[in-house]
């Protein structure tokens, strides 16, 4: 089922799952249910065995099963920062589709960086099973210009995403600012969610007032962080309600 994202809930707080099998999975959705995450990703290429189909969705089942939350699929291109996987492009796809027509998952995560061919399938396949796509961007080195940030969430867009997403790495506090910047003026013109971020420590500022900015959700580490920079869950709960309230208040 597509998740239905309310403005008055904004951000939403996902939380990711980098278990290497069903057991530390298992485990650490034990250690981040308590903190309530609005959604769950799965970050699949931290999977030992990705190459199982039947094991990749009979994990994505208990996970659904022991959450009842929205779960968000990603199998992370090691060209935009995931971990080596032993799949062909052309397999991961064919995972990807695989995936869509469970019920367990509400989203899967796609870098708009890939084969345009591919893209176009899964966004048709996404579709006709009501899942929802995110079209990504990472750069782990560099913020770029902010003309290729803005050109990439706007092709995600472009290719029919339901949300874009833009991960960058600063190198400086300016940078930071630039990407808040950008992500105020896309959000303005683009009709679909956005979802951006600083990572690293200077980047740390986005993760909590980004979604003043227009970024919608953040990620909240739970047993390990998927990215650098980001914030245990329950320290990240804490700040942004914290900076909602005074908001609110004035
Ligand atoms: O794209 C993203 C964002 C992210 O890279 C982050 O910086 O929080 C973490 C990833 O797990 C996720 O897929």
């Amino acid at each position: 089922m597509a998740v239905i994202f309310e403005e008055k809930k904004i951000p939403y707080i996902c939380t990711p799952l980098t278990g290497r099998n069903k057991e530390e999975i298992i485990g650490e959705l034990e250690v981040i249910l308590p903190e309530k995450p609005d959604l769950i990703e799965w970050r699949a290429d931290f999977l030992e065995n990705l190459a199982d189909f039947s094991c990749v969705l009979s994990i994505l089942e208990e996970i659904a099963k022991k959450s009842g939350l929205p779960l968000l699929f990603t199998i992370r291109s090691v060209h935009e920062g995931g971990q080596p996987i032993t799949l062909t492009e052309e397999q991961k796809v064919q995972l990807l589709s695989d995936v869509c027509k469970s019920d367990a998952i509400s989203l899967i995560d796609y870098e708009v960086s890939n084969n345009p061919e591919y893209i176009r399938e899964l966004r048709r396949v996404s579709q006709l099973h009501g899942k929802q796509l995110i079209l990504s961007y990472h750069n782990f080195n560099c913020t770029p210009k902010n003309e290729e940030i803005m050109k990439k969430l706007f092709l995600a867009e472009f290719y029919g995403a339901d949300i874009a997403k833009a991960a960058v790495m600063p190198e400086t506090k300016d940078d930071v600012l630039r990407l808040l910047q950008i992500t105020n003026n896309v959000e303005e013109s683009m009709d679909i969610p956005l979802i951006t971020m600083s990572m690293g420590s200077l980047g740390v500022l986005s993760r909590i007032i980004g979604w003043t900015y227009g970024s919608f959700l953040t990620f909240g580490s739970g047993v390990e962080a998927s990215a650098p920079g980001q914030v245990p869950i329950r320290k990240l709960k804490q700040l942004i309600a914290m900076t909602k309230e005074e908001m609110d208040a004035k």
